[in-house]
């Protein structure tokens, strides 16, 4: 019997019908170095059906409260089950958006947060939701991280997707691109220079170098091309500079990653989505996390999607929900939390 130490990690089961089941059941079975003691907030039969499906010899127990875990087997191949929600139907299909796995993943979610608000566990890992399925169960919020943060009580907080070679915060998160320009204001550019700032002193980086990314082409080229990075940007990162961080910038968004993959910068905030997504996404999904930075608990995430087209037939990669739990037990060690 290897008894925890400390608090455990909860990692969410996500969406039902996409991968997470299966990542979460290969992560299970194979030895890590990580000493923390894991539990699962989701469904133990759709978790015993994918282990049988991929013929992984997973013993799965069930558990009311992260304190139970104490004394208990918790080596590889055995893993700890707390329930959320309504019990699954045996026959959800995979692949398919649907209400009932959409309520199944927020509720999972929701549970993780009361044990983390309550100090139960030390970190939240989840695996990945369906936007669309949690729509289709009438929950209005587009994202973990916007529950997260709700349930937090706090507006200060940013979306962090990072991999060995680049850290990037976002300027806004799920929204239309024409709402994503409209949402270059001066506040929520301080913010994110702001908040790119304390992740990186979060990963042990006394001083970071934060560069900000333009929002037009050529970050404006002088006004030609718009006119938000001389009157919005630019200013935003002057206050930043007074207030002590070495923020810089605004630099044309098609460099600015390429220099940070360089070592000329430790972060780099981005305009919208997929200006700040696109780089770390390209390098591979294998590899990347995603970090609520500005919660009270540490959260990390795979950096990927419930990915449909594959889900149910044994070909997910697991690696990124390695990365991501092997992040969140890094900052928690730290004690820097976010
Ligand atoms: N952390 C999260 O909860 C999270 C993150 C990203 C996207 N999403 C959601 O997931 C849903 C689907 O998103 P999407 O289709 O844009 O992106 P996706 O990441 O699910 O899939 C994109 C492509 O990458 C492949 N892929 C993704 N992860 C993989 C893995 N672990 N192993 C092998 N191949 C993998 C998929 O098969 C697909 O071809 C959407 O609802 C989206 O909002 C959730
Ligand atoms: N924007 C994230 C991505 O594309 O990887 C993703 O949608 C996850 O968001 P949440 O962590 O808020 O669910």
């Amino acid at each position: 019997m290897s008894a925890p130490t400390r608090a455990p990690i909860a990692i969410t089961m996500g969406d039902p019908a996409g991968i997470g089941p299966e990542i979460i059941v290969r992560l299970a079975c194979t030895p890590r170095p990580g000493e923390t003691p894991l539990l699962v907030v989701g469904d133990t039969q759709r978790l015993r059906d994918m282990a049988d499906h991929l013929g992984l010899a997973l013993t799965l127990f069930p558990i009311e409260h992260p304190n139970e875990l104490e004394g208990h087997d918790v080596t590889p191949g055995r893993l700890a089950v707390l329930p959320a929600g309504e019990p699954l139907p045996t026959d959800l299909p995979y692949g398919q958006v649907d209400a009932r796995a959409g309520a199944a993943a927020y509720a999972y979610v929701s549970r993780a947060i009361d044990f983390a608000l309550d100090g139960a566990i030390s970190a939240i890992v989840t695996a990945p939701l369906n936007k669309a399925a949690m729509a289709a169960a009438g929950i209005q919020y587009p994202g973990h991280t916007e529950i997260l943060a709700d349930r937090a009580g706090t507006d200060d907080f940013g979306m962090m997707l990072a991999n060995d070679e680049l850290r990037v915060m976002l300027v806004s998160i799920h929204l239309s691109l024409r709402q994503a320009i409209d949402a270059v204001t001066p506040e929520r550019e301080l913010r994110a220079i702001r908040l790119a700032a304390r992740a990186c002193h979060a990963y042990g980086i006394e001083h970071p170098r934060i560069a900000v990314a333009g929002l037009n082409p050529h970050a404006g080229e002088g006004g030609l091309f718009g006119g938000e990075d001389e009157a919005i940007i630019a200013p935003a990162i002057a206050r930043a500079r007074e207030e002590g961080i070495d923020a810089s910038g605004p630099w044309p968004g098609d460099t600015v990653f390429m220099n940070a993959r360089r070592g000329h910068f430790d972060a780099v905030v981005a305009q919208y989505h997929d200006q700040g997504l696109i780089p770390v996404k390209y390098l591979g999904v294998e590899n990347g996390v995603n970090i609520t930075v500005g919660l009270p608990f540490v959260r990390t995430s795979v950096d990927h999607g419930t990915a449909f087209d594959i889900a149910g037939t044994g070909h997910a990669d697991p690696s990124s929900l390695f990365y991501a739990l092997k992040q969140a037990e890094a900052m928690v060690r730290s004690g820097a939390g976010t």
